[in-house]
């Protein structure tokens, strides 16, 4: 440490963060670590060194270079933090070990496969509508977030295990969980699996101690989430496993490959795999869909534009059908546009340098040595977009796309990148159409703003609207 062995006093640190994880560890618990981070970019430059082990580089160049195929860098311990005993696709850290898991589900995944997803995803969007227009009728606001995150655990919960946890329904997200010795009890979704994240991920910032602070954190309320959580997935898994007339759901490919043989895998891995879709699966996405609408309605010509749009391709259908927007430009823009200023995802995912250090968006990073690129201050490089704070889809239409691109990582990029993004974009396109289309929402105050609370995800806080029915002139 004294001796700098790994070279790394040469970057410029924000405050004490060369000297101590307790700086990152703050500003998460201030829940805008994406934000210290950010301006300590543009304070310093573009390779900060944000823990004493730990260099984040705000160049585009250096997605390739990190997260690339073939560049190699494995996920580091701060992915322990959350981890159980048995590993999914997402906290993986071995090469071969992610690419089994990877590869068991990729085709489930692919655009040509979530085509068959549509009826579950209209299905449930009509019961989102539903319950919107039911707002609308008794002149009551709606929490759009809340309900949209009810959107996303109950498409998920269909996906996965061929039944909703029939949020959208009941208003609410108490579902049942259940204790391996079989006790069931009720528990809050969103609140448990909140919690949880907050606490992983900030132990994981200091992975080497994990033997020790897991101990010492094990009396903690949101350690006692993270059981709730896993006993959510643990009570719809074990339901499932006896549901042998389950349709043709994503569970069913943890089970028996697209050979038709056994895949054999422990009830740990199947749990481990369905706990972290209904996770990814449903937090990102409710965080996407919140942002576009929130941005939407904050930008009056933007929501006119994409309305003219939406009523030339769909008439005067409530409840658009898949292959009539899938590929309206403007409509993708907005979501794209949306991706970009409030990302769902803010936070450098951290990979350790291999053996021999590498060069690193143009210097030389040495071994071991913990590196990022920050996703918000990426996706607003002033570089690849023209005033990036500005919500302005139509540099989607206009704009120097193949430039945009490559700072345009949402999803990440490379063998760890998202595989969930297609249906994502599929939710986003169908969710956002049927709500413009049909409602004029307001906010609470006019000079509303909505806080991003970034846990692990960047979770939009509540966003409470006044709804009435489109007045279409
Ligand atoms: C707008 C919505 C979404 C965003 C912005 C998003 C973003 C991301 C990002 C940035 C990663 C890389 C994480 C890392 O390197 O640690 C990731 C990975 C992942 N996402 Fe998503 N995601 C979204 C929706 C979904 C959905 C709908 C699923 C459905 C299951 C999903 C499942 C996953 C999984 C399993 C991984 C791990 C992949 C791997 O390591 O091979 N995500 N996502």
């Amino acid at each position: 440490f004294i001796r700098d062995s790994k070279h790394l006093r040469k970057f410029p640190a924000p405050s004490y963060a060369g000297l101590s994880s307790l700086w990152r560890i703050i500003k998460n618990l201030q829940y805008e670590h994406y934000l210290a981070v950010h301006e300590a970019h543009k304070r310093l430059g573009t390779h900060i060194r944000i823990a004493p082990n730990h260099i984040s580089v705000s160049d585009p160049q250096a997605m390739t270079d990190i997260y690339g195929h073939g560049a190699n860098f494995l996920k580091d311990a701060w992915y322990d933090g959350g981890a159980g005993e048995f590993r999914h696709m997402a906290d993986s850290r071995v090469k071969a070990e992610h690419q089994a898991k990877r590869k068991m589900l990729a085709h489930v995944f692919a655009q040509k496969t979530i085509a068959g997803l549509e009826p579950v995803i209209t299905d449930t969007v009509s019961v989102l509508v539903a319950q919107v227009e039911k707002f609308t009728a008794e002149g009551r606001p709606i929490n759009m977030r809340r309900y949209l995150n009810y959107f996303t655990i109950d498409v998920f919960s269909r996906l996965l295990y061929s039944e909703s946890l029939g949020c959208l329904e009941r208003g609410n997200d108490i579902v049942d969980a259940e204790t391996p010795e079989g006790k069931i009890y009720q528990v809050p979704f969103i609140k448990s699996l909140h919690d949880a994240t907050i606490i992983n991920t900030i132990l994981g910032m200091e992975a080497p101690l994990l033997p020790l602070t897991r101990k010492i954190f094990s009396w903690h309320p949101y350690k006692k989430a993270g059981a709730d959580y896993d006993n959510i997935v643990y009570h719809n898994t074990a339901k499932r496993l006896r549901n042998l007339d389950a349709e043709d759901d994503i569970f069913s490919k943890l089970l028996i490959n697209n050979k038709g043989e056994p895949v054999g895998l422990e009830l740990g891995e199947i749990l481990a795999e369905a706990s972290v879709m209904m996770n990814a699966g449903t937090d990102t996405t409710t965080a996407a869909l919140t942002n576009t609408i929130y941005l939407l309605y904050k930008h009056p010509k933007i929501l006119a534009r994409l309305r003219e749009e939406l009523d030339a391709a769909t008439g005067t259908t409530a409840i658009p059908a898949w292959e009539s927007i899938s590929q309206l430009p403007f409509l993708r823009a907005c979501v794209e546009e949306s991706l970009r200023v409030r990302p769902a995802s803010s936070m450098g995912l951290p990979r350790v340098v291999p053996k021999g250090g590498r060069m690193i968006a143009g210097q030389f990073v040495d071994e071991d040595v913990t590196v990022s690129v920050p996703t918000y201050t990426l996706l607003h490089d002033s570089d690849a977009f023209e005033n990036p704070d500005e919500f302005n889809p139509d540099r989607w239409v206009t704009g120097d796309k193949e430039k945009m691109s490559k700072a345009h990582l949402p999803f990440s990029t490379g063998p760890r990148a998202c595989i969930g993004r297609n249906i994502a974009y599929f939710e986003q396109l169908l969710v956002i159409a049927a709500l413009v289309k049909s409602y004029d929402f307001e906010f609470e105050t006019p000079n509303f703003q909505l806080r991003t609370i970034e846990r692990f995800n960047s979770n939009p806080d509540e966003l409470v609207l006044k709804c009435r029915k489109r007045v279409v002139v």
